[in-house]
């Protein structure tokens, strides 16, 4: 059996994909948070884990850099790749939302500028609405766009409701929920079925058996 390339991202869910992972019988030794290397290695079970930033880690696998893939739904609705969605992992939960200062509403008879690290899903949450809108990309601190009127309102990852709420922001309406979920590349499930849907099971016992 030929190596299958993991793409991780070294962020807020490393540790709880590697509890998985290990639970799976699948084990990294050398991959400490504080290290700086990018390539790790399981020799028994003949997988190399490369650690990725976390938005980059639709790309690897759309681009078969990578076999399979742990990446937040946030990051494939944003990226819209080419690859087969294979497993809810339900880690990393979280959600899209659209917030604005406290009190504003979400007017109908003007074009709105909607501040996002995600514009794709702006736009898309918008377009459904049938009401189209202008996107300011912007790459973190996104709850600053409506307090210096860079933008009427934001969508953005929203957790415990914490960074809007000490910002004076409110939500005005879900968009989606948000997990991590396992992508595979197309031509690697087409050559290496077997491989990928043993560790596919392997992590969905290890699911089941968190469940319990
Ligand atoms: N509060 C949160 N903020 C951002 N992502 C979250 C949050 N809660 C859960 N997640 C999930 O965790 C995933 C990884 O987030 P992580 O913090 O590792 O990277 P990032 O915030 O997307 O980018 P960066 O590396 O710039 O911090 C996200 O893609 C998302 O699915
Ligand atoms: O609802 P909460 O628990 O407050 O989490 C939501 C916040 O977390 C993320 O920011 P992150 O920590 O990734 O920093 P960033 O703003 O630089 O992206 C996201 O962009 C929100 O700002």
């Amino acid at each position: 059996m030929a190596y299958l390339t993991l793409a991780l991202a070294k962020g807020r869910t490393l540790d709880s994909t590697i509890e998985l992972l290990e639970n799976a019988g699948i084990t990294f030794p050398d991959l400490q948070e504080e290290s700086r290397k990018l390539i790790f290695y399981d020799t028994e079970k003949q997988i190399k884990l490369i650690a990725v930033k976390a938005i980059d880690v639709p790309t690897y696998v759309e681009k078969g850099a990578a076999d399979i893939g742990v990446s937040g739904k946030d990051n494939i609705l944003e990226a819209q790749p080419e690859v087969y969605e294979m497993l809810d992992l339900k880690l990393g939960k979280c959600k899209f939302a659209v917030a604005g200062i406290k009190g504003d509403t979400l007017e109908k008879n003007r074009k709105l500028t909607i501040a996002s690290k995600y514009p794709t899903v702006a736009k898309k949450h918008f377009e459904r609405k049938g009401q189209p809108v202008e996107t300011v990309k912007l790459n973190g601190s996104v709850e600053l766009a409506p307090l210096i009127g860079l933008a009427d309102f934001i969508v953005d990852i929203v957790e415990t409701g914490n960074t809007i709420k000490e910002n004076g922001l409110e939500v005005v309406e879900d968009i989606e929920d948000i997990s991590t979920r396992l992508i595979v590349n197309k031509a690697s499930y087409a050559t290496k079925s077997q491989d990928i849907n043993s560790f596919i099971s392997k992590l969905q016992s290890s699911l089941e058996g968190s469940a319990i």
